[in-house]
């Protein structure tokens, strides 16, 4: 099986040789995420993400547009956008993250494949109040120094695991967010349950979220109990009124 994970990565260490070295400016002003998660612990929260393409799907919606498509996840509630930024595998780009963080008031999330300080820098300055950092992406020791850049700029981290393992990496690092991914990235496989797994490794004082393959409330209801939010990217795509399909996403939480 070919290792969808590795051939990004050789990629991105190409794309990132070219990148131009910023120096970061100040962090938009917006009620943060995780602000957003501590005000509403009695509904699942949404991430909703623009995403044109992917290795495992192809084309999604490769015409979609961004601005209208972002603005459809403000109004339907949602507590912050993802935007995919990869060029090569997902035929995203850094410009449609800053026309969405220009004309949005909701915490935007930048969708990368983080290696370097550089593309920190870039997400900040392009508006970004959230960075994805992988796990399986990265030693210990530089995701530690990519997350603690990352803060000292005032971003918020999402930090992305798969199995116990990067979970505890994850918790080791002291991440206050993080994401379980239901699809392997080696494989691109997808199952909810990965979620569910997890659940008894959580530790009090950290947020969690379930990523990709939530298509429907019925896969909402089964991680809402368990994750404060829930990552969603081609059923919003895909969708004809993607308003009235994240809003739906926001289902009930039963807290005491
Ligand atoms: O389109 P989905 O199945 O709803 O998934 C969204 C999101 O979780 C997925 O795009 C994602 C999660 N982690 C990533 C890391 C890189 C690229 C993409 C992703």
């Amino acid at each position: 099986m070919e290792n969808f994970l590795e051939k990004i990565l050789a990629e991105k260490v190409l794309e990132v040789a070219q990148m131009p070295l910023e120096i970061p400016g100040q962090v938009r002003k917006v009620k943060g995420f995780i602000e957003r998660l501590r005000e509403n612990p009695q509904q699942l929260q949404v991430i909703a993400e623009v995403k044109r393409a992917s290795p495992s799907l192809g084309a999604i919606n490769l015409d979609v547009d961004v601005l209208a498509q972002a603005k459809s996840y403000e109004t339907a509630g949602v507590s912050a956008i993802s935007v995919l930024t990869d060029p090569v595998f997902f035929k995203g780009a850094i410009d449609d993250l800053r026309l969405v963080a220009k004309n949005v008031d909701v915490p935007v999330l930048n969708k990368d494949f983080i290696i370097d300080k550089k593309q920190i820098t870039r997400a900040v300055n392009s508006g970004a109040t959230i960075v994805l950092l992988i796990v399986a992406c990265l030693a210990e020791k530089d995701l530690q120094d990519l997350y603690d850049y990352a803060t000292s700029l005032g971003l918020e981290v999402l930090v992305e695991v798969h199995n116990a393992e990067e979970l505890a990496i994850a918790h080791r690092i002291n991440a206050e967010l993080i994401g379980v991914n239901n699809r392997n990235l080696k494989t691109f496989e997808v199952d909810i349950q990965n979620s569910l797994d997890l659940v008894p490794l959580q530790e009090k004082e950290r947020f969690y979220i379930s990523e990709s393959g939530i298509k429907s409330p019925v896969e909402a209801e089964k991680v809402a109990q368990d994750f404060r939010a829930v990552l969603v990217g081609e059923a919003l795509m895909k969708d004809g009124n993607p308003t009235i399909a994240a809003r739906n996403l926001q289902v009930k939480r039963h807290v005491d």
